[in-house]
């Protein structure tokens, strides 16, 4: 029987030697389709295999995790070493990290975890060598380090990017802007707000037509293509992650072939070995993460901006502030054993929260816990 790889394969030939014109817009569809399905067959973790295993998944800590992904010997863990302080064993040979190496970086207030990974090889997404779990935790981080040698060919980018693409994760991308509404009846319904230079509707009802989706509402408003439409339908394995390309060993190269690197969108160039650039490295890292810093105000004192609670920009209302603290005061009360004292939530002690800051208009600004914050807000809770 053909394996999932193999069915890929022919798919894929198939396409290679099919052009795309009006009489096979159809048929590529329902190919894209087909691909599509059985790539996520293939990543979807079993018990057999797949997924993240032993040495690969580690505890999460801090409020966001960085992962490193990039070809053997390219410096992922020295660079873990220079920004941690965590030492992960580097050397000269191939293959010296074997399993996920957590670290962790106090940066702003916030404190980051850092995860050194396994070097991966071209395929690593088709199941070659522990590719497919070393990629598995980088699709679980909150940023992802590509690790690139200066020294070597520039194409091993593309071939890094495809590897994390043929993984479901989309780099430095958000979802395509398409809503998509399942119906029992009522045929397909496809509505554009922009002219569509790069699909057809006989392509869009191919690959319903293999989703066996009947009746939809799918309202387009970007110049989509079908490989967009098809992340909509699989939004449960796409990861739209953040990358940074950081260009390692630059103290190897000239100052010509340096300028060149810069002019690389979303990258730095660094040299881990000798610390140059790590802290532009940094700073574009925090960048990324687009956490959100807030201070606490008690009650007629000054704000405490020693110690910001931090949140990422996805969970920023007053409530997942006020969940934040009161994880730290279970904590802290586990600590000196008085459990007892905290019988109710603060959350359902909420009365209002008094916000200075970006998020706010009027300064302060009394608001209830649905409230969006903004990095830097100053926030002061009133009980009931
Ligand atoms: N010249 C130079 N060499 C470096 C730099 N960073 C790392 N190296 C060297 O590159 C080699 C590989 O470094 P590692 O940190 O082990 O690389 P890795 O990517 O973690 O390798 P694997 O774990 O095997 O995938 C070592 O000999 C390092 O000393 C750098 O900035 N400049
Ligand atoms: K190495
Ligand atoms: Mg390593």
């Amino acid at each position: 029987m053909a394996t999932t790889v193999d069915k890929i394969k022919d798919i894929e030939a198939e396409m290679a030697k099919t052009q795309k014109n009006k009489a096979t817009s159809f048929h590529l569809g329902q190919l894209k389709a087909k691909l599509a399905k059985l790539k996520r067959e293939l990543l979807t973790p079993t018990s057999s295999g797949g997924g993240a295993g032993v040495g690969f998944d580690v505890a999460r800590t801090g409020v966001a995790s960085v992962g490193f992904i990039g070809f053997p010997s390219v410096g992922k863990s020295t660079l873990m070493s220079r920004l941690t302080g965590q030492h992960s064993e580097a050397a000269a040979y191939e293959f010296t990290t074997l399993t996920t190496v957590p670290g962790q970086v106090q940066y702003n207030g916030a404190k980051i975890q850092i995860l050194d990974l396994p070097g991966i090889i071209q395929g690593a997404k088709d199941g070659k060598g522990r590719g497919r779990q070393v990629i598995a935790v980088a699709k679980t981080c909150h940023l992802i380090f590509i690790v690139l040698d200066v020294n070597k060919p520039l194409t091993d980018k593309r071939i890094i990017e495809q590897e994390l693409e043929g993984f479901g994760i989309r780099i430095n991308k958000s979802p395509p802007n398409i809503v998509f509404k399942k119906k029992d009846k009522g045929g397909l319904s496809i509505t554009s707000t922009v002219p569509l230079t790069h699909i057809d509707h006989d392509e869009i009802k191919a690959v319903m037509n293999e989703y066996r989706i009947a009746s939809a509402d799918i309202a387009i408003r970007c110049d989509a293509t079908i490989d967009d439409l098809i992340d909509i339908l699989e939004a449960k394995s796409r990861s739209y992650i953040p990358v940074i390309y950081a260009l390692n060993k630059i103290d190897a190269i000239s100052i010509e072939e340096l300028d060149l690197l810069y002019r690389i969108p979303n990258a730095c160039p660094i040299s881990s070995e000798h610390g140059w650039n790590v802290d532009e490295l940094l700073e574009q890292m925090w960048e990324k993460l687009n956490l959100v810093r807030v201070y606490t105000k008690p009650k007629g004192k000054m704000p405490d901006y020693s110690a910001p609670v931090v949140l990422r920009s996805s969970a920023c209302t007053v409530e997942d502030f006020v969940s934040r603290l009161l994880v730290k005061l279970i904590y802290w009360s586990l600590m000196v054993r008085q459990c007892n004292s905290i019988h109710k939530t603060i959350v359902e002690q909420f009365k209002q929260a008094i916000v200075y800051g970006k998020s706010v208009k009027h300064q302060p600004q009394r608001v209830g816990l649905a409230h969006e914050l903004a990095d830097e807000d100053i926030i002061t809770i009133i009980k009931r």
